[in-house]
């Protein structure tokens, strides 16, 4: 693929800060958090591992991993004023306009008083995120107030219980950690790069995380893998797919899934992903989706040398595990308050407010006509 424009519109290419948590794309396609390859992580991690790397900086010990687990159990309740909010929000609401709100509200209840307790928050935001969404789901499309406070062992199976009901199958369990773990940090991302700013000002973390939310929530950034699911589930076939796909690029439509700012030839969490949701097509029976959402990927290689990014595979794969596709959005952020969070500390820990400056293009200086002589 030819050389990127390192340039110009969207701020790409230049150098908008430093970090130690993580490369992107540094050989043409990489990702590692804090020097560990995404597909290491992937393989042999649980996601509460990689979050103590990405917030304390190193894997956890066996003891420590219990430890924190055992914190961030602690920490599953909602208080009875946010869960009053949420039985509020209506449910033909975006959920992800219900994480943003219920970040936000959480920042009214318990807030950050001094930089001291960036870590205790940062941590509760993590435990609370999923019962915040399924309180909020269970309450307004099943009509029932779920116990937060279960004692699943993981974040993902935590989602999963509260989503269903019911304890999950080790499968699905396994897929949510693998998946938690790959949106766990992506560098300067929009989203990221929204919650740095933010900090920049020295405001406090749930105003970071809630700016985050609203920029992960466009479709050119996290929703990706809600329109990504809405665009396989259109085609009944893979043969449908290809031609569906060709009349898009033809009328010059963004294929939502496909792309990305930095990488230029593979996003390597597509790989992982894609394997599982193999695995998963292969459990419940499908013949349609994956299939479909294979063509999908060899036709945008063929037509256009783009390749699916973190999104495309997820939505095939939360499809056959039965999660709501409104839902896709918001386990990105339950994954991602962790990389937006470390963000946060290293913006503070060496900090200049960002404000960049801008090319003038408007009309040149002139004076007020009095109010009664314009026309
Ligand atoms: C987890 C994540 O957030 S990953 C990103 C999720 N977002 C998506 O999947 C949305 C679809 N993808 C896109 O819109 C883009 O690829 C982005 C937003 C991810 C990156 O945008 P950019 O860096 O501006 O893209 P880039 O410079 O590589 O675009 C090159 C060309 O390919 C086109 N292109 C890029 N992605 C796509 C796509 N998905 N479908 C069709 N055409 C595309 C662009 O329109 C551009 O064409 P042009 O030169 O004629 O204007
Ligand atoms: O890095 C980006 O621009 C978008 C992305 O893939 C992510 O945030 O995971």
């Amino acid at each position: 693929m030819a050389e990127k424009a390192l340039s110009g519109a969207g701020l790409r290419g230049q150098v908008a800060g430093k970090t130690a948590l993580s490369t992107v794309g540094k050989t043409g396609s990489g990702l590692t958090y804090r020097g560990y390859d995404i597909k290491d992580l992937a393989k042999n991690c649980e996601f509460e591992e990689v979050a103590h790397l990405i917030f304390y900086g190193e894997l956890p010990t066996s003891a420590q991993l219990v430890e924190y687990k055992a914190l961030l159990k602690s920490m599953r309740g909602l208080p009875q004023a946010l869960k009053e909010v949420l039985e509020r929000i209506p449910a033909d609401a975006h959920p992800m306009d219900v994480m943003r709100t219920g970040c936000s509200m959480l920042g009214n209840l318990e807030g950050e008083d001094s930089f001291a307790q960036q870590l205790e928050k940062a941590n509760r935001l993590l435990a609370a995120f999923p019962s915040i969404i399924c309180y909020w789901y269970r309450f307004t499309h099943d009509d029932v107030r779920i116990e937060t406070e279960t004692d699943d062992n993981s974040i993902g199976g935590h989602f999963l219980h509260m989503l269903r009901g019911e304890k999950p199958n080790p499968l699905h369990e396994q897929v949510m950690n693998v998946s938690l773990i790959l949106y766990a940090e992506h560098e300067f991302n929009a989203s990221t790069f929204t919650a740095r700013v933010c900090a920049s000002t020295l405001s406090d973390l749930f105003s970071c995380i809630t700016g985050a939310i609203g920029t992960l929530r466009g479709p050119l950034h996290g929703g990706a893998n809600e329109a990504a699911m809405e665009l396989i589930e259109s085609f009944s076939s893979p043969d449908e797919a290809e031609q569906g796909l060709l009349c898009m690029l033809e009328r010059k439509e963004k294929i939502m899934g496909f792309g990305h700012a930095i990488y230029r030839e593979s996003d390597p969490r597509n790989e992982i992903i894609k394997t599982w949701a193999e695995k998963l097509a292969e459990d419940v029976g499908d013949t349609r989706l994956y299939p479909v959402s294979v063509r999908c990927e060899a036709v945008m290689w063929r037509e256009k040398k783009l390749f699916c990014n973190a999104d495309f595979f997820h939505a095939s794969a939360y499809h056959f595990m039965g999660i709501p596709t409104k839902l896709f959005t918001p386990i990105f952020v339950m994954s991602r308050v962790t990389g937006w969070a470390a963000h946060v500390f290293e913006q503070r820990a060496d900090n200049r407010i960002i404000r960049p400056s801008a090319e003038y293009v408007g009309v040149e200086p002139r004076t007020v006509t009095p109010i009664a002589k314009r026309g």
